[in-house]
C-alpha cells in the first residue's frame, strides 16, 4: 500500500477472547502476509471507524460472533512494524459474546492456555501481548 510521510502508524485492533482460562487464537491462511502464524482475531481500523467498531466488525467477519463495544475492555498494546510501516496494535479483552466462534477466514482456531500460546508461532509484535495475558490464562 502507498502511504505518505504524513501518515501515522497503521492501527490494528485485536481481541483476546477468554473462555475457561483459555484464549482464542487463529492461524493466518495461506496467501496472506505472515501465513501460518497464529494471531489474535482482529484487523485494521478503517477510515472514519472507531477502534471498538472496527474490532466488533472484524470479530463478526472472522468468527461470526456478536458483541457490543462495551464488552471490549482495553488491555495492552504494542508497537512494531507491518512491512515498512509503523504498527500500533491495540489488544482488548472480552469474556462475553453471542454465538460460537468459527474459522470463517482463518485456517484454524485454537483455544490456548498459556503454555499452548507460548508454543505457537506468532508475529513478533505479539510476544509482549502474550506476556501481558499470562495472569488471565491457565
Ligand atoms: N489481527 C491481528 N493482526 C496482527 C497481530 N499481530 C500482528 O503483528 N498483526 C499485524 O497487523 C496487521 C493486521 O492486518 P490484517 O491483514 O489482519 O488486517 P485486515 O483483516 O484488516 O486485513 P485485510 O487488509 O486483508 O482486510 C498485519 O500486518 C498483521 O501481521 C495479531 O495478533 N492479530
Amino acid at each position: 500500500m502507498v502511504h505518505g510521510a504524513q501518515d501515522g502508524p497503521l492501527i490494528v485492533v485485536a481481541a483476546a477472547l477468554i473462555r475457561d482460562d483459555r484464549v482464542l487464537v487463529q492461524e493466518r491462511p495461506a496467501g496472506k502476509a505472515l501465513a501460518g502464524l497464529w494471531e489474535f482475531p482482529g484487523g485494521k481500523v478503517e477510515a472514519g471507524e472507531t477502534c471498538e467498531a472496527a474490532l466488533v466488525r472484524e470479530l463478526s467477519e472472522e468468527l461470526g460472533i456478536a458483541l457490543g463495544s462495551e464488552a471490549l475492555a482495553p488491555h495492552s498494546f504494542v508497537t512494531g512494524t507491518a512491512g515498512d510501516r509503523p504498527l500500533l496494535l491495540l489488544l482488548y479483552v472480552a469474556t462475553e459474546w453471542a454465538g460460537e466462534a468459527h474459522a470463517l477466514e482463518a485456517s484454524a482456531l485454537c483455544w490456548a492456555n498459556y503454555a499452548d500460546l507460548c508454543a505457537l508461532p506468532m508475529p513478533p509484535a505479539d510476544v509482549p501481548l502474550v506476556a501481558a495475558l499470562r495472569p488471565l490464562l491457565a
